[in-house]
């Protein structure tokens, strides 16, 4: 007997067992097709049409905030792109940035991890790649406590001082040469970061010359495009171009830098008035040996790392804000003489450098802001990482999504700044706007929880040094280039250069 689907009554397929298997499938379908359907009510961020694979990826160009900043123009302040398989957030406004870093501060709170951090940064002990939670916020308040609090950033002010007249002196003695600048103030910077980190400085002689070249392979593998951090069945294309074992080797071989750094401080012996001579590392060394000081303990390795972040995350920005401001000063005589007046009478008839507490400069300081809108040292901050879902004006973003932050797209802006392609370090005169994570228009050092806790240290120093070379020198572009001709192109990687040096002469100014 057939029953009326034409099936042999004692068929196979209607036992009880496989009835029971195919009802089972049937509710599994159901609730698939239930979830997708609630999936596709979310409300998810404008997206541009994207390729098989590797989505988006193709839409980043050479320069990622510029394609960026293009897309967002197009699909608007928050767009979703898909790298590859990983979902990222891009924030292209100040209104969007601050739902990012303030109204969901918590939720963004955290970093994606990637091979390349794990192999430089000691799997992630760091404090800027360290995921959110207690660790990080121990290492956090110990770098900010220990080396960049207001108060040490005071206390260090006669490296600063003496390295800034180091500094005039060589170009004095260099005078009337033609200055590499961005080499003379990549080694200055260098030299403040690791004297106020570790006592020592490294600008002169084989071991400087080791330290930076290590330096910028570090920065250029820790910037280099690896495909299986998106894709990850692709990460062997990555080993196949030497990606892995470049950044094993940069990682071991500034390890035994770093070891060396710690092993002179446990050796060496500063006597009895220890406080006067002390530097960070001595500092996190005490902790490590008496963790009843913090009520934590640090390990070798966390030394290591919150070094490592002082010296890489501290150098290269703060010299590259330098870098720009000189040249656009160059390129803009009138803006380099408005500013080199307000210095001029400030120390006028002084002939010693001009120091951290001289009066206030108001020019200089709307001069470096502008720098900072312009030419943001990292233009795409340091990605963070959505710890949960949260709805970000109105659409819905998933946990695990990467967001990056467009600073240089928002410096930019047209309905936020007046002719925003323009140098005009006027525009700060009468305004309150500043850099610290306030004001979400001008976002150089991030803002909320994990902003940037160098901004002291890096602003006195910028403002010591830039206020010096102006006050004791009027500056020329080298081989008669006009300012107009000044080649401006960025390098690419995370932090943005100017890829040629900025070669000038500087004739020294008398008083
Ligand atoms: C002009 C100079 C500098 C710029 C433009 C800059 C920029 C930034 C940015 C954009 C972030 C990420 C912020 C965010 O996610 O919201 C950051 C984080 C960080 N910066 Fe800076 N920085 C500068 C100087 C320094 C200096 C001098 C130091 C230390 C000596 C430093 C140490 C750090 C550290 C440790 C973090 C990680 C913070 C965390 O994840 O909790 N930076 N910086």
């Amino acid at each position: 007997m057939a029953d009326h689907l034409g099936q042999p009554a004692n068929s196979p397929l209607l036992h009880p067992f496989v009835l029971s298997l195919i009802s089972l499938a049937l509710a599994i379908l159901l609730v698939k097709r239930l979830f997708a359907a609630s999936v596709s009510r979310q409300k998810l961020p404008p997206s541009p049409s994207k390729l098989p694979v590797i989505g988006h990826l193709h839409k980043l160009g050479k320069y990622p905030h510029l394609s960026l900043q293009r897309l967002s123009r197009k699909h608007g302040p928050l767009m979703l792109l898909r790298l590859g398989s990983v979902p990222t957030l891009i924030v292209s406004s100040a209104e969007a940035a601050q739902e990012v870093m303030k109204t969901h501060d918590l939720a963004f709170a955290d970093r994606p991890r990637s091979k390349i951090n794990e192999k430089l940064f000691y799997n992630f002990k760091d404090v800027a790649s360290a995921p959110y939670g207690e660790y990080w916020r121990h290492m956090r308040s110990l770098c900010v406590i220990q080396l960049l609090s207001n108060k040490r950033v005071h206390d260090t002010r006669r490296v600063r001082e003496n390295e800034t007249a180091l500094l005039v002196k060589k170009i004095v003695d260099s005078s009337p040469s033609v200055v590499d600048l961005s080499d003379l103030l990549m080694a200055y910077t260098n030299d403040i970061v690791s004297m106020s980190a570790f006592g020592q400085k490294f600008s002169e002689g084989e071991s400087g010359r080791q330290l930076r070249r290590l330096m910028k392979e570090f920065v250029s593998v820790l910037g280099g495009f690896d495909i299986g951090t998106y894709i990850p069945r692709l990460a062997w294309f990555s080993s196949l171009l030497g990606l892995y074992n470049k950044a094993d080797a940069v990682a071991k071989e500034f390890d035994e830098f770093l070891e060396r750094i710690v092993d002179e401080h446990v050796n060496s012996s500063k006597g009895e008035n220890v406080e006067s001579s002390e530097d960070f590392v001595d500092v996190l060394l005490e902790i490590y040996k008496d963790q009843s000081i913090t009520g934590f303990s640090v390990d070798r390795e966390s030394i290591k790392a919150i070094v490592l972040d002082v010296l890489i995350g501290g150098t290269d920005t703060t010299y590259t804000v330098l870098e720009w401001a000189m040249a656009e000063l160059l390129r803009h005589p009138e803006v380099m003489k408005k500013v080199q007046n307000e210095l001029r009478l400030i120390g006028r008839n002084r002939s010693a450098i001009l120091a951290q507490d001289d009066e206030k400069m108001p020019y200089l300081k709307a001069v470096i802001k502008e720098t900072l809108r312009m030419h943001p040292p990292i233009p795409l901050l340091i990605p963070r990482e959505a710890r949960n879902d949260v709805n970000v004006m109105g659409y819905d973003i998933e946990a695990g999504t990467m967001v990056l932050i467009n600073a240089y797209a928002i410096g930019r802006e047209p309905a936020l700044w007046d002719e925003p392609d323009e140098f005009r370090p006027e525009r700060f005169l009468d305004s309150g706007i500043d850099y610290r994570g306030h004001d979400f228009q001008l976002i150089p050092f991030g803002a909320g929880r994990r902003s940037c806790p160098g901004i002291s240290f890096a602003m006195v120093t910028n403002e010591l040094v830039l206020a010096n070379l102006l006050h004791k020198f009027d500056w020329e572009l080298a081989n008669g280039t006009k300012g107009e001709d000044l080649d401006m192109t960025e390098t690419t990687g995370i932090a943005t250069h100017k890829k040629e040096p900025l070669l000038a002469i500087a004739i020294p100014y008398s008083i």
